[in-house]
């Protein structure tokens, strides 16, 4: 039974230089883009099918943030999830995921965010500073889901569990925070 495309905006925010650009071309061009130009903002546009419903993403690339950033009010208004991109690399990117989501917590309160924390650049095996439980621990502070990605081997596989993962978020909340069997594709 063909139903309608469901229209969500997604957010990606995190440190300069993490992959948040790479990810979210890989996820609309299917192309690894290797020189780094920094974002300044930028909105994509791709339809995803997940535990068979259609959706109509828009994805906004944000200028990477620091700890000093000024969080602008867009960041707050129509958004349905947020993905926190920080580099397996980079101990800057880590301490700044966490400050990131305590800005968006303040803003959104008691009602949680829609969140998933992703390290990307798991490729880089020799660089690693940050090992995956300590993102595990630091998703499971904020009750979030986590994974670690690379935009750069195997993007195929990773760019979409960081979009079922966000979508599963945003369909459980807007479900009242019960679990949705028939939605839930992850296993
Ligand atoms: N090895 C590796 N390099 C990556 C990966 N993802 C991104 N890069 C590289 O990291 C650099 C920065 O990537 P961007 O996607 O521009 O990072 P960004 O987070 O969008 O940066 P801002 O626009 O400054 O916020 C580029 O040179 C990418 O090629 C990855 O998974 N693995």
């Amino acid at each position: 039974m063909a139903t309608h495309a469901k229209e969500r905006k997604i957010l990606f925010m995190g440190f300069r230089s993490v992959g948040k650009s790479s990810l979210i071309i890989q996820f609309v061009e299917n192309q690894f883009v290797d020189n780094y130009e920094p974002t300044i903002e930028n909105t994509f546009q791709k339809t995803f099918k997940s535990g068979g419903q259609d959706f109509n993403l828009q994805v906004v690339d944000t200028a990477g943030q620091d700890e000093y950033s000024i969080m602008p009010q867009s960041y707050f208004m129509n958004i349905n999830g947020y993905v926190i991109v920080y580099s397996v690399n980079s101990e800057k990117s880590f301490k700044v995921a966490q400050n990131v989501y305590d800005k968006l917590r303040d803003m959104k309160g008691e009602l949680g965010v829609p969140v998933i924390l992703v390290g990307n650049k798991k490729d880089l095996r020799m660089e690693r500073v940050i090992s995956f439980e300590e993102g595990k621990k630091m998703a499971d502070s904020w009750k979030a889901p986590f994974l670690e990605a690379s935009a750069k081997e195997n993007p195929v596989h990773s760019v979409r569990e960081v979009f079922e993962k966000i979508i599963h978020v945003i369909t459980t909340q807007e479900n009242g925070g019960v679990q949705n069997k028939s939605s839930c594709v992850l296993s």
